[in-house]
């Protein structure tokens, strides 16, 4: 709170944290969160009914997968909305069809006509008051083998089955979309930079950006 004071961070600001699997969005996500009094939005994997399947066959459970990531951000986006704002959101909807459902298209997991259904339904969904673009988009960037230095470490036995080229193919893809993606600002960090689990303190100069990034594209829209 005191931090966001000293930052100036609109109380109502709502931020999102992107990056591949592994990269610390869910660690982020609750240290900003709770530097500056805000709530947060998890993906829940423990919970989630189809994630193990998916890991063990693509191709049968993809589009199930995607319809049910695509029902729980619609749920968190309409919470979002109605508090009206100051959550750090760990993962944003952009990732799900830009990253995961693409991929898993591309690669002949989904088939067209599933492809198409989920994109429509995403467009749908969209086209509500519900989906606000988040005022600034935290893209954290770091080296494949570091990703998979924490992926291994983690140790999510689904993820830790899966080859090591899924890693590598959605570390490339995520490398382009960050590049041309212009829903909202966006402020890349990288993860070398900072270290949240050694230094809790490191959270200050990347909220102290935050602010100074937040307060540039307000001027920007004036
Ligand atoms: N700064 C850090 N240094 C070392 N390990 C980290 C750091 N931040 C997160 N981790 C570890 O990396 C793993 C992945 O982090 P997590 O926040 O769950 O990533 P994501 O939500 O992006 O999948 C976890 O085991 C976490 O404890
Ligand atoms: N949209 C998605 N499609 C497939 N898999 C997904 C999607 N969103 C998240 N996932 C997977 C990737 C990880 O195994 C877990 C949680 O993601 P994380 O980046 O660790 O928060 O869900």
């Amino acid at each position: 709170m005191e931090l966001r004071n000293k930052y100036q961070i609109p109380n109502n600001a709502i931020i999102t944290i992107a990056g591949t699997v592994g990269v610390g969005k869910s660690t982020m996500t609750s240290s900003l969160a709770n530097a500056l009094g805000f709530r947060t939005s998890f993906e829940k994997v423990d919970t989630n009914p189809y994630l193990d399947k998916f890991y063990d066959d693509f191709k049968r459970w993809s589009f199930h997968l995607q319809i049910y990531f695509l029902a729980e951000r619609f749920k968190e986006q309409k919470r979002i909305f109605e508090y009206g704002g100051g959550f750090i959101q760990d993962r944003s909807i952009y990732e799900d069809t830009g990253i995961f459902a693409k991929m898993h298209y591309e690669k002949g997991n989904m088939s067209k006509v599933d492809y198409e259904t989920y994109k429509n339904l995403f467009d749908a969904m969209i086209m509500t008051p519900y989906f606000p673009h988040p005022d600034l988009l935290i893209y954290l960037e770091g080296s494949i083998e570091d990703i998979l230095e924490r992926i291994q470490k983690r140790g999510r036995p689904m993820e830790q089955s899966t080859p090591v080229e899924y890693w590598i193919e959605m570390h490339k893809r995520y490398e382009s979309w960050i590049n041309s993606f212009n829903a909202c600002p966006v402020l890349r960090i990288n993860i070398r930079d900072y270290d949240l689990m050694k230094e809790e303190t490191s959270i200050e100069p990347i909220i102290e950006r935050i602010g100074y990034f937040l307060k540039q594209t307000q001027l920007l829209k004036k």
